[in-house]
């Protein structure tokens, strides 16, 4: 098939030019394990998305890193040619994240390599929505054109003969350490119980980290192709920046969508664990949508987003408190949907919603100074926004939570739990265990 054109365009030095064409075959874990700085896989509903090498590169730091992106974003796309005949999900996107805490992020292993925020337009990018199936690449410079038509005609050709190694299965784990131990956590849960009784915080997410040693190497491809099987419903993605591991999940959570003026995103908080039988199951779901600590955990989160949107929005509806049902762990979970009074940026949103509740508490800088006061490790990328962004300021954030990130043969994972009045430390241990399971399932 003849490769879809468009005009270039230069704005001050920069010249972008995407090409697309549609795909017979789309191998994606076999795109995904060809050796390649950046990566990037996304996947959501009926939508996956694999991405390697990057076109053009931003990267922010500091308290305005969100703006910063926003800004060098906008610039890119303005000075991008794509074919007009490329359709929506083929269109270049930019794909990337933020670290948790603003600021003093040190990039520290294992988070060595991942900068307060970095996103990358791919040199090469495989969606595949539903049935269909296309390719796309993208170069800048003066020769862009030509490099962009070259690396299509090249990956159309390599994608068509690809294969995938056989699935290696989990890696095994020899060693595992935990920070904190359980006696640490029930001090710091104690302490943070003490803050609640005070009324300095009302809420504050505290995190655990597991660090394991691998029995073999770690395919983070084959990963994800088994956890669309387990999580089809949760926003599956793995990044790996210029330099360091592989941050990668399988998130329930939603931060935010931007299409045109429509804005969707949910509170989800409260957790129990999952039954043997389905009469079991549902025994838990009505105990937890029963609870008054965990109803009232989830409504500071919803209560806090309609905040927060407050300033954008013309409406904020928020859905009824439903029981959100995974593999392993089953959460409150209330839809929240806003319309814009007008246009904004995704990155916009993502500023104005991170940390929502969910990850990080109320009232907000207390809760965040209590985390960086406690947790003995560094968030990194957990629990922050990851997704994509497109020319007209629409995309999806997902929040980085049961994930982890890859070193060689070492993984660390993290989970948290929300600490609210009435939390009682070791039900808070129990389900931090549980939210590490959609990864530790995978490695063991
Ligand atoms: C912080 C995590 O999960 C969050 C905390 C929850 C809770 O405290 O009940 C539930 C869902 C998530 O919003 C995590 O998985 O690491």
């Amino acid at each position: 098939m003849e490769p879809l054109r468009g005009d270039e365009t230069t704005v001050g030095e920069t010249t972008v030019v995407a090409r697309g064409c549609r795909l017979e075959r789309a191998p994606v874990r076999a795109f995904l394990e060809t050796d390649a700085r950046p990566r990037f896989y996304w996947a959501a509903g009926t939508e996956s998305i694999a991405a390697r090498g990057s076109a053009a590169t931003v990267t922010a730091d500091g308290e305005s890193r969100f703006a910063d992106v926003r800004t060098a974003v906008e610039a890119l796309f303005e000075g991008c040619s794509v074919p007009d005949d490329l359709p929506s999900a083929a269109r270049p996107r930019l794909f990337g994240g933020f670290a948790f805490h603003n600021g003093d992020h040190d990039g520290a292993s294992p988070w060595t390599g991942f900068p307060s925020a970095a996103f990358f337009l791919p040199e090469v990018q495989v969606t595949v929505r539903d049935e269909d199936a296309w390719l796309t690449t993208a170069a800048t410079g003066p020769d862009a054109a030509a490099e962009a038509a070259a690396l299509l005609d090249d990956w159309r050709d390599r994608l068509d003969t690809l294969s995938g190694r056989e699935s290696p299965g989990p890696p095994g784990i020899t060693r595992r350490e935990r920070t904190p131990t359980q006696a640490g956590w029930r001090d710091q849960v104690g302490a943070a119980l003490e803050s609640v009784a005070r009324g300095d915080l009302q809420k504050v997410v505290l995190a655990q980290s597991l660090r394991v040693a691998l029995a073999s190497d770690l395919s983070v491809p084959d990963v994800m192709e088994r956890l669309s099987r387990t999580y089809p419903d949760c926003y599956r993605f793995m990044l790996s920046p210029e330099a360091g591991g592989t941050f990668f999940g399988a998130t329930p959570e939603r931060l935010v969508s931007v299409r045109g003026r429509t804005v969707r995103t949910e509170a989800l908080a409260g957790s129990t664990g999952r039954g043997d039988t389905p009469a079991e199951d549902e025994w838990l779901a009505a105990e937890l949508l029963d609870s008054e600590k965990d109803r009232h955990e989830q409504k500071l989160v919803a209560d806090a987003i309609r905040d927060q949107l407050g300033p954008f929005a013309t409406t904020v509806r928020i859905g009824d408190r439903t029981v959100r049902r995974l593999a392993t762990v089953q959460h409150l979970r209330t839809s929240i949907t806003a319309e814009l009074g007008t246009d904004e940026h995704v990155l916009s949103l993502v500023e104005a919603l991170h940390p929502t509740p969910a990850v990080g508490g109320l009232p907000p800088d207390a809760a965040l100074r209590t985390i960086r006061e406690t947790e003995a490790f560094d968030r990194g990328w957990y629990a922050a926004p990851i997704g994509w962004v497109d020319a007209a300021g629409n995309g999806t954030f997902a929040v980085g939570i049961r994930s982890a990130v890859a070193t060689d043969r070492e993984a660390t994972l993290f989970a948290g739990a929300g600490i609210v009045e009435d939390s009682d430390p070791d039900r808070e241990w129990d389900e931090v265990q549980l939210k590490y399971r959609p990864i530790l399932d995978e490695l063991e």
